[in-house]
């Protein structure tokens, strides 16, 4: 790093994690770049939404340190850990709406929750965001009445309508047609862009991520395969890389999720027959 680039808005340290005894994260290194847009991917089950959970203090490190803005996650307090989050939104797969709130209310929820806003003017701030993704006309519509894409849109304009420094997304573009789906994908890069954001974006949509993202990390086995700028990813000579970014079906990944081996499920039966 020279003395121009600015510390990393999140930085994971030697990060070691699992649930139970199953170890899903192993000595896990990564950064991500402040004011960009970093894109988490790797195979299924690799830990992708783990690493959001960590930096959102929802989850622990067993080791290492998860840095937001210098100071670790894992050992704040409630009051700074609230504090932190407050600098965090978060767009959850499929991010649901209230379905009994209008799109306008759904945004201006946060507010109402979080500041002491006057009511004007959480109003004209839900305006703004709605606005910003293209939907301020939609505002008095409730969730059953738009479309899914729409939705995902609103579900953004909620996730900033705290001004949040960093955006995680978790699946932001699953279960949209091609149309929403670059869309979504270009609003991401767009609000990234004029509101000065740091955006961490998991996704399986290989190419729309790759061509939003300024910097690649994809994890695998535990621990990161590659990071970079987009080209350098699709560069890697990696095999892990290479499998995901080529989409192979057989390579290091493997097909069986990890269990007892084939005799000790099939042999005693087997011989049983016999
Ligand atoms: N609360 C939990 N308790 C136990 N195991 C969990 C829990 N949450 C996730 N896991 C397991 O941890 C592993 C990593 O899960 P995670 O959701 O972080 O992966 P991911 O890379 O986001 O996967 P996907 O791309 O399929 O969403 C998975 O094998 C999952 O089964």
């Amino acid at each position: 790093m020279d003395a121009c680039t600015p510390p990393p808005l999140v930085e994971l340290r030697h990060v070691s994690f699992g649930y139970g005894d199953r170890v899903i994260l192993r000595d896990l290194s990564l950064q991500v770049p402040r004011g960009k847009v970093t894109a988490l991917m790797g195979a299924s089950g690799g830990g992708k939404t783990t690493v959001l959970r960590l930096i959102g203090g929802q989850q622990r490190a067993r080791q290492g340190q998860v840095l937001f803005d210098g100071q670790d996650v894992g050992r704040m307090d409630a009051t700074s850990l609230y504090a932190a989050r407050r600098r965090m939104g978060m767009l959850f797969q499929f991010g649901a709406l209230f379905t009994d709130l209008s799109v306008l209310e759904n945004v201006a929820f946060p507010l109402r929750e979080h500041t002491d806003l006057p009511d004007r003017l959480v109003r004209d701030v839900a305006l703004m965001k709605l606005q910003a993704v293209g939907l301020r006309g939609a505002r008095d519509l409730m969730p059953s009445e738009i479309s899914g894409g729409m939705a995902r849109r609103v579900a953004l304009a909620r996730a900033i309508a705290l001004d949040p420094e960093l955006v995680m997304y978790d699946e932001p573009f699953a279960g949209l047609d091609p149309i929403s789906l670059g869309t979504a994908a270009q609003l991401i890069r767009q609000l990234g862009d004029t509101m000065g954001l740091t955006s961490i974006v998991v996704s399986h949509d290989l190419d729309e991520t790759f061509r939003i993202a300024d910097h690649v990390v994809i994890l695998g086995q535990g621990g990161v395969a590659a990071q970079g700028t987009p080209d350098a990813v699709r560069a890697s000579t990696d095999p892990l890389v290479r499998q995901f970014v080529q989409a192979l079906p057989t390579g290091p990944v493997p097909f069986h999720y990890p269990g007892p081996s084939m005799d000790e499920d099939f042999a005693p039966q087997g011989r049983s027959r016999r």
